[in-house]
């Protein structure tokens, strides 16, 4: 069939239209006639498979990675990066008007990453096999097709440096994928890097390396903490198993941005690309503004956020589920000297339910994860006297879902898009809100 693609989906794929069915069509870009072949239809849309370009996008750009369209990581490495934005930016307003009603001249231009390439400081790559040899690869999308990689061009260079001396070492010494039934075999290599020092952690079945193996590792130039995590669990969304061991060398990595030193513990979380998480923070530091009693961060994480923000508030508190981030945290605001922030470890909505009762909360700055606020942390929010909520979303639909709900006590202000991950469709955004 011969479509016209209309607009771009919220995973980078083109919308076209039959017989006004909406056709979701990866690969292919806004204004391009493709053919397709229709792979699946249902009442609402149906899903293509793009077979030729009839109509190219002016766009149009080779992409650097020769597995880019079996991966599926980086749909938009496609098309030039001006057009990048202006789709992100498009997902952006559209979903803020659909579901919030948001006026879209309150969207302020996209802020570019400098870096449109080798800007990642983390990878999570699957491993398997392949010609006898152990390999980090990723699954085609939505299927359990693993595609080798051999270099990832969105990675920092010096994390892929990194990656390709481990899997020497680790297939010097023949260790293999993970096997399902002997559950032995290393299922993912997740490799952090920050100033030239790495944390790397291996993720296997239940058993032990060689000894002569973690020397190995341990003994190449740059690695500072190497882990063990068992994670036998067949459907689990966890990367990480329950168990994690230290094999050999420091317990955290330690990222420095401006004064701060931040150590960071494998299972924290922390923000992808380095120098847009400095920009997007400095950037809620301006939208808190100065001489604040308090400010609660909900989703603290590491504290990157509430770090930021010790100098302008009287005090901060952080609230984050995660115990090694928490841990990571509290840490951080030691060694720094910082003794007008604190971290708490619980779930959000219940400690800032805690907290609205017996404080006069000035500032909440909200960082969810993509599921956005959940029923009760809105509650929270709309229930409380809370005067300014920073929200920082990296989900258009759940954020503009959640805006909907807040905007009963809350008028919406200053929104500004960030890219934080160049070549693939999504988007960061910090939002205003003041309390009417
Ligand atoms: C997008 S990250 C934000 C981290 C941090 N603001 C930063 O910039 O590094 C979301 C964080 O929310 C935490 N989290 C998820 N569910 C939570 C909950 N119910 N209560 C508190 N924290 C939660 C996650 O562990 C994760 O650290």
């Amino acid at each position: 069939m011969k479509v016209t693609i209309k607009k771009m989906g919220i995973n980078g794929e083109g919308i076209g239209y039959i017989d006004r069915m909406p056709v979701f069509v990866p690969g292919a870009l806004c204004g391009e006639e493709v053919e397709i072949t229709v792979t699946e239809k249902n009442g609402r849309f149906a899903k293509g498979k793009l077979v030729r370009i009839l109509r190219r996008s002016p766009k149009r750009v080779r992409p650097i990675c020769s597995i880019q369209r079996r991966c599926g990581a980086c749909p938009y490495m496609v098309c030039d990066y001006e057009e990048q934005l202006r789709f992100k930016q498009e997902d952006l307003r559209q979903s803020l008007i659909k579901y919030a009603h948001v006026d879209p001249r309150k969207i302020e231009p996209i802020r570019p990453s400098e870096k449109t390439l080798f800007y990642r400081n983390q990878c999570k790559l699957p491993c398997g096999m392949a010609e006898g040899e152990l390999v980090n690869g990723m699954y085609m999308p939505n299927s359990n097709i693993f595609v080798p990689m051999e270099t990832c061009f969105v990675h920092e260079k010096d994390l892929e440096i990194m990656r390709k001396r481990i899997l020497k070492v680790l297939n010097r010494h023949q260790i293999r994928a993970y096997d399902w039934h002997q559950k032995r075999g290393l299922r993912f290599l997740i490799l952090r890097g920050f100033h030239g020092k790495f944390q790397c952690t291996l993720v296997s079945g239940e058993e032990e390396f060689p000894s002569a193996m973690i020397e190995e590792l341990l003994a190449l130039e740059g690695m500072h903490s190497l882990w063990q995590s068992v994670q036998t669990q067949k459907k689990s969304a966890e990367l990480f198993g329950p168990k994690m061991e230290l094999l050999g060398g420091e317990r955290y990595l330690h990222l420095q941005m401006g004064e701060i030193t931040l150590p960071i513990s494998p299972r924290s979380f922390f923000q992808l690309n380095t120098q847009q998480a400095v920009a997007m923070y400095a950037c809620i530091a301006e939208l808190v503004g100065d001489r604040n009693a308090l400010v609660v961060e909900a989703y603290s994480g590491i504290g990157g956020i509430s770090m930021a923000l010790c100098r302008q508030a009287e005090e901060v508190i952080g609230i984050e589920i995660v115990k090694d981030a928490v841990l990571n945290a509290r840490a951080c605001a030691r060694d720094n000297g910082i003794d007008n922030v604190q971290f708490l470890c619980a779930d959000a909505a219940d400690k800032l339910l805690y907290l609205s009762k017996k404080r006069s909360i000035d500032v909440l700055v909200v960082d969810p994860p993509r599921s956005g606020l959940d029923e009760a942390m809105l509650a929270v929010i709309l229930r409380s006297k809370i005067k300014k909520v920073i929200y920082v979303s990296c989900n258009p639909s759940t954020l503009s879902k959640n805006l909907a709900v807040l905007q009963d006590r809350y008028d919406v202000g200053r929104i500004l898009p960030f890219d934080m991950f160049p070549n693939t469709a999504k988007v960061e955004t910090i939002v205003e809100l003041k309390r009417r």
